[in-house]
């Protein structure tokens, strides 16, 4: 079967759309003008809907996804500040839209059709926050604040429900670390942050809210390297068997293994990648990973070896330019 992916480039106002075929080719389908600067995105397959963040101007545009896996607009929603990260709740309902510079969350509803429709609450203060996203049980919204180092919790339901937050915690990561993306374990209660100032990953055990912890802080970088530590991205495979994480100074993808029990992590390898590697993204499947450089202006497609975690080059595609966000349908 074929994989459709979806690409933000910021530097020509675009999103790029290329297929990779069963043989592995890859070929431009779409390149659409997006009049404005596409940062995140995310694809929503029950729907066929793509979100779209857009800056100066601030809004996100939904774009609907039709039988080519081409997109065309369908509806657009502004808001006061750009935003860095879009998620769903479990129940695909609503959004939650992390913005860096205005510090906060804004929980947005989505109508029958899918589309964005009103700001239901904004989680103010959290300081420059790059990443939320709601636990699989769809109860708790765990964000990064970076410039805090700090994770932050919330209940959902309080703030869709009662439009209140009563129920607020924080972990507090290492100092001058700089949580930046999050990713949660398919199966088992354990988060994994990137840091962006300290060249680490941080494993957190959240079986019971009343005591999150940190129960490791890995390098991720190899030992040898002394440049500045710029990290980037996070994402673990659908089996919990594997994590990898980037970093934009290096030009890193670093992958690990991830102990079945205790969901701890080993590096099993380094891979020098793409230039300023910000986004990457591996498919539902586990066969591929797909990963764009913002210096280095194009993509390049991995597929995963599923035993071992390691990766095989396959592909790459020139895109034009600053390619900062990957997804794929
Ligand atoms: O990761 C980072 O993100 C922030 C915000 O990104 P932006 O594209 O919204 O400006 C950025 O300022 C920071 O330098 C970078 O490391």
């Amino acid at each position: 079967m074929s994989i459709f992916i979806y690409i933000a480039a910021p530097g020509t106002e675009s999103i790029y759309i290329l297929k990779l075929s069963q043989k592995k080719y890859l070929t431009k389908i779409q390149q659409i003008n997006t009049e404005g600067e596409p940062q995140p995105i995310l694809l929503l397959p029950e729907k066929n809907l793509l979100y779209v963040g857009i800056r100066p101007k601030n809004r996100i545009d939904t774009y609907y996804i039709d039988n080519e896996k081409k997109i065309y607009k369908v509806h657009s929603i502004q808001l006061e500040y750009p935003i860095n990260h879009i998620s769903t709740d479990q129940t695909k309902n609503f959004l939650f839209c992390s913005s860096y510079h205005g510090n906060l969350i804004y929980l947005i509803s989505l109508n029958h059709f899918g589309y964005p429709e009103h700001i239901l609450f904004t989680i103010k203060n959290i300081y420059g926050c790059h990443f939320s996203q709601v636990d699989i049980e769809n109860k708790i919204l765990f964000s990064t604040a970076l410039k805090e180092n700090k994770i932050y919790m919330h209940k959902i339901s309080e703030m869709i429900e009662n439009n209140t937050i009563n129920f607020k915690k924080h972990l507090i990561m290492g100092k001058n670390s700089g949580p930046r993306h999050l990713s949660f374990h398919p199966t088992k209660k354990y988060l994994y942050s990137i840091n962006e100032f300290n060249g680490t990953v941080d494993v957190i055990n959240i079986h019971n809210m009343e005591n999150i912890n940190i129960i490791q802080n890995i390098n991720m970088l190899p030992i040898e390297y002394t440049g500045k530590f710029w990290g980037a991205d996070i994402h673990i495979t659908q089996c919990g068997k594997f994590l990898y994480a980037t970093d934009r100074s290096a030009n890193i993808l670093t992958v690990f293994s991830v102990h079945e029990v205790f969901g701890t992590l080993k590096i099993i390898n380094h891979y020098i990648t793409e230039k300023q590697p910000r986004s990457f993204h591996i498919d539902h499947n586990d066969q591929y990973l797909f990963i764009v450089g913002q210096q280095s202006n194009s993509l390049t497609v991995y597929h995963m070896n599923d035993k071992t975690g390691l990766l095989h080059f396959l592909n790459n595609f020139s895109i034009n330019n600053n390619p900062l966000w990957v997804t794929t349908y």
